[in-house]
């Protein structure tokens, strides 16, 4: 633990002499450095220890204890902050005009040490470049984890000091037929929002946020019950709120901080501090409390980012996303070996089936979340179910070559039609994506590939694996995503080139193979066809081939740098695709006309 830096400035010079191994000129420099505490929280096997969410609400408890910062800066440890003013331009959203109804500030993820082809779309660009940008109209992004300063206050559960209630088109059409008010009742004042009851310090009380008139005395006998027994914690949380609040002269600030009001020196942390600090992090603190259900980040789900995010929208506060011009604000590492990667995805995508099956789907949002907001966070919940469908998109072509059906009878004018609009539809959306967000057609396609191997492998098993937590409640561990090794001598990327056997991968190789082999049957049938029709195979192998196209990393990624891929691999692969392929010509054995030309056989 270091000290709290003293309130005087301490210049740096001359009393820091220059040596061999500091060659840092401090003349003229403020030398002090803030207090840096290192927390260890206790945990026990009897206590389930929350991961991540229970050691960021531990965190949240000791730092109110010893510093009480109105603002907390969130890092991952695989995250470096790379940007030594980002921190002050994520604060200047929060102090700035309107900062009262932000609850975050949150900064789009970077990382290094990914190969520069970035085969396995490490860097999220659709997703970091668009989509977040895109929710940033809609209210603000999601938390994603990482890179995000927040408000204390927000964090504690409490609501904003004023948040506004999208009705919904439908029902401002009713109100306005009725001409019931006015205003169509959008924006409401701070007087209906008596729900507001961050504790205020002038007041000398503390307040919760579900009690109504004279909450004084009755919320201070609440605080135990949703923060725990500890009385500092309790009496942080007014001077958290007024510490965070906008300058009075604000325009538009109604109960503002007047300048000069943070500028009293600290007071050093005497040994009952730093007891206490301890105390709110031993593991039965949180017993009969709300931590973790409504206050702090919320546990239940492997995605804890999302719910703690979601959770504040829904009680009307607004996020921002900043994305710092030129340097990014914060860096860190990703899982740069495809088995790393398929498991991390397979985490997020068990933590959004998660989701979707409580209450925090956006099903049941409030009505302080505008539509399309909503709409969004429900897709994060529910598109590791689409994965169905795109199985079966996957396996569709190789069962029209198979069968020498097409998915329609006949290529007609209507189905054409439909196809056209389908196509350029899709090709317009990249065509957006690309151009508004500036990321490359390269990194595009690097995306588009990678939701297929994604969406073919660890979403169905995340909808698996989440099922069986709901219908059978078999929990699901937060398996740390492994980091490349620093210390690599000669090849940066060697961990590109592991293969690492994983059940994930038994589907993308199946559907690998039926493809592959659907193509070799179709053209061998074609070769050998009395009248072959070499339009119908271009037409049929095209849709193979497109499949195809997406799997290359995933192809790739299997063969190693020495082609060496586990035998296990292709023995299991193979066995399921000849499987697929003997039962699809039992189902549908070969007739008449077709016979001829049908004379293989499956081993
Ligand atoms: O028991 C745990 C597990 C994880 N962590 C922290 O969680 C972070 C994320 O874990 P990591 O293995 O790096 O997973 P990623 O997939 O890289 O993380 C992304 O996805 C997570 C949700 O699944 C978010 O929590 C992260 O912020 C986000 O960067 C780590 O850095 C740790 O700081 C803990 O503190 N305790
Ligand atoms: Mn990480």
């Amino acid at each position: 633990m270091l000290a709290p830096p003293p309130s005087e400035p301490i210049m740096g010079g001359d009393s820091f002499p220059k040596t061999a191994t500091c060659s840092i000129d401090t003349r003229g420099i403020d030398t002090r450095l803030p207090m840096l505490v290192y927390v260890s929280r206790e945990k026990r096997p009897s206590y389930d220890h929350n991961k991540k969410a229970g050691a960021m609400n531990a965190l949240v408890r000791t730092s109110a204890v010893m510093s009480n910062g109105p603002f907390i800066l969130n890092l991952d440890c695989d995250h470096y902050v790379a940007n030594s003013v980002a921190i002050r331009e994520g604060m200047c959203f929060m102090l700035d005009r309107g900062g009262d109804r932000v609850c975050y500030v949150q900064f789009p993820q970077r990382f290094e040490g990914i190969d520069p082809s970035d085969r396995y779309a490490n860097h999220n660009l659709v997703f970091f470049d668009v989509t977040m940008r895109a929710m940033d109209g809609l209210q603000g992004p999601m938390y994603v984890g990482t890179g995000c300063i927040f408000r204390r206050t927000a964090l504690y559960g409490f609501n904003p000091t004023r948040a506004t209630e999208h009705s919904g088109w439908f029902r401002r059409k009713i109100k306005l037929f009725f001409k019931r008010q006015e205003t169509m009742g959008k924006k409401h004042d701070r007087k209906r929002e008596h729900d507001v009851m961050i504790p205020s310090v002038q007041d000398g009380g503390a307040a919760g946020e579900d009690c109504a008139e004279d909450d004084d005395i009755e919320s201070a006998a609440l605080l135990p019950k949703r923060f725990g027994s500890s009385a500092a914690l309790a009496a942080s949380i007014p001077v958290a709120e007024f510490q965070g609040r906008l300058f009075q002269d604000l325009p538009g600030t109604h109960q503002g901080r007047p300048s000069g009001a943070l500028t009293v020196p600290r007071e050093p942390l005497d040994a009952a501090t730093v007891a206490e600090a301890i105390s709110v992090i031993s593991c039965f603190y949180e017993d009969r409390t709300e931590w973790g259900r409504r206050i702090g980040w919320i546990y239940g789900s492997v995605t804890e980012d999302v719910v703690t995010g979601y959770r504040m929208h829904n009680r009307g506060w607004r996020s921002v996303y900043c994305v710092t011009a030129g340097r990014d604000a914060f860096r860190g590492t990703a899982p740069i070996n495809l088995t790393d990667r398929l498991h991390q995805v397979l985490r997020w995508a068990t933590g959004s089936v998660e989701i979707f099956f409580s209450r925090n789907n956006a099903l049941f949002a409030s009505p302080r979340m505008k539509f399309l907001q909503r709409v969004s966070y429900f897709n994060v919940a529910m598109y590791p179910f689409t994965s169905v469908f795109l199985l079966l998109y996957c396996i569709l072509p190789a069962v029209s070559l198979f069968s020498g059906k097409f998915i329609v009878q006949s290529l007609n004018v209507t189905f054409l039609i439909f196809l056209l609009a389908i196509t350029i539809t899709m090709c317009l959306l990249a065509l957006l994506e690309i151009k508004w967000s500036g990321i490359t057609l390269h990194e595009w396609w690097r995306n588009e590939q990678f939701w297929l191997i994604g969406g073919t492998s660890a979403h169905p098993a995340a909808v698996l694996q989440g099922l069986l937590k709901v219908i059978a409640g078999v929990d699901i561990s937060f398996t740390l995503t492994s980091k490349p090794a620093a210390d690599d001598n000669d090849d940066v990327f060697a961990e590109l080139y592991t293969v690492k056997w994983s059940f994930l991968m038994v589907p993308p190789v199946t559907i690998m193979m039926v493809n592959g082999i659907a193509i070799a049957v179709a053209v061998m049938r074609t070769v050998y066809s009395m009248y072959p029709r070499w339009s119908k195979l271009l037409g049929g192998v095209f849709f193979s081939f497109w499949v195809l196209c997406h799997l290359y990393p995933f192809a790739k990624g299997l063969m190693g740098r020495r082609g060496k891929v586990p035998t296990i691999v292709f023995v299991w692969s193979g066995l399921l695709s000849i499987v697929i392929s003997l039962l699809w010509v039992y189902i549908s054995p070969p007739t008449g006309a077709m016979r001829d030309y049908m004379e293989f056989h499956f081993p």
